[in-house]
């Protein structure tokens, strides 16, 4: 129907002028992809000959849509062009609107996880950092609702019981798990979802999320800088480094199962997390948005 108007607006006389004189090669191969469209589409669609009436509307159509010249007045151009294609052109975004989405960030323990997000909270707005549920008793200095959601072991279980949560793993005793609620609260307000699991909840999150969310594997440079990160951090007894350390040589063979994969290098944290905001970025241009239900 819209080419049908372009052709009715140019006159078969002046497309074919428009075609020879062009000196814009562009422009030339669009008229011709476009005389190309209208043929397949005319096949495709079937679309009767035309018929003695329908010509003459056309003829009529051609007398009253006079295209002013490319030199006029820009608005009396644009006016023209509109009344030529029949319809006022839209303001509205040619971009599909960017679904606010989950971003996973995973990796061996003392990667820089927590470090990461922090620094991503601070330079990007829009980003939620999803508050986990936890049955551990509240620490000096932890603060409810910022740390964690400290709830009693009861509570957990019954969060459990009306699937009130979206992940959750006994870890040494204690509950942890990850609020749905919190998540549609956020993401309906237009917030980007960050959600920060060990490699096996990750694993979980895959399952049940499947291709709906991004998954980032964040690595240090080398096997040698991640062990000397995790030794600076001086907060394991030998015994858990060894622990740590093994299980991270076993993680990092999960990395093919994420999408993206982020160096965390030694000095370099603002590097990481200018990496994250360009994958939440790519990921935000996609044609074929990410949709996550929960
Ligand atoms: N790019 C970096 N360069 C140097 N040190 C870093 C970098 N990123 C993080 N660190 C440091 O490494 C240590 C571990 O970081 P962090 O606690 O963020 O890791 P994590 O992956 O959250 O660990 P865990 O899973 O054990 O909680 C911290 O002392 C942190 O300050």
């Amino acid at each position: 129907m819209l080419l049908r108007r372009v052709y009715a607006a140019l006159g078969r006389s002046q497309s074919s002028a428009l075609t020879k004189f062009s000196t814009n090669l562009s422009l030339r191969r669009c008229v011709n992809r476009t005389q190309l469209e209208f043929r397949r589409t005319r096949q495709n669609l079937r679309l009767p000959r035309m018929t003695s009436d329908s010509r003459s509307e056309e003829m009529r159509r051609r007398e009253y849509v006079r295209l002013p010249p490319a030199s006029a007045n820009k608005d009396v151009l644009l006016r023209g062009l509109e009344a030529a294609l029949g319809s006022p052109f839209s303001s509205d975004p040619l971009s599909p609107p960017g679904n606010p989405m989950v971003i996973v960030i995973s990796g061996p323990s003392g990667v820089g996880k927590d470090s990461v997000i922090k620094r991503l909270q601070e330079v990007r707005e829009g980003v939620h950092f999803v508050v986990t549920a936890t049955s551990r008793a509240q620490r000096p200095g932890e603060v409810d609702g910022k740390d964690y959601y400290f709830v009693s072991k009861e509570e957990f279980l019954s969060m459990i019981e009306r699937n009130e949560l979206l992940e959750y793993a006994l870890v040494y005793g204690d509950y942890k798990g990850i609020p749905k609620q919190q998540i549609r609260d956020f993401m309906a307000k237009g917030y980007d979802i960050v959600l920060r699991v060990d490699v096996q909840g990750a694993a979980t999150l895959r399952t049940i999320l499947g291709n709906s969310a991004i998954f980032i594997f964040l690595v240090a440079e080398s096997e040698e800088a991640l062990v000397k990160r995790l030794v600076d951090r001086k907060t394991e007894t030998s015994e858990m480094l060894l622990v740590r350390i093994a299980t991270a040589k076993e993680e990092v063979k999960c990395m093919r199962d994420f999408d993206y994969v982020v160096v965390n290098a030694e000095g370099k944290l603002d590097g990481a997390v200018k990496l994250v905001e360009s994958i939440i970025d790519a990921e935000k241009a996609r044609t074929q948005q990410r949709c996550v239900r929960l």
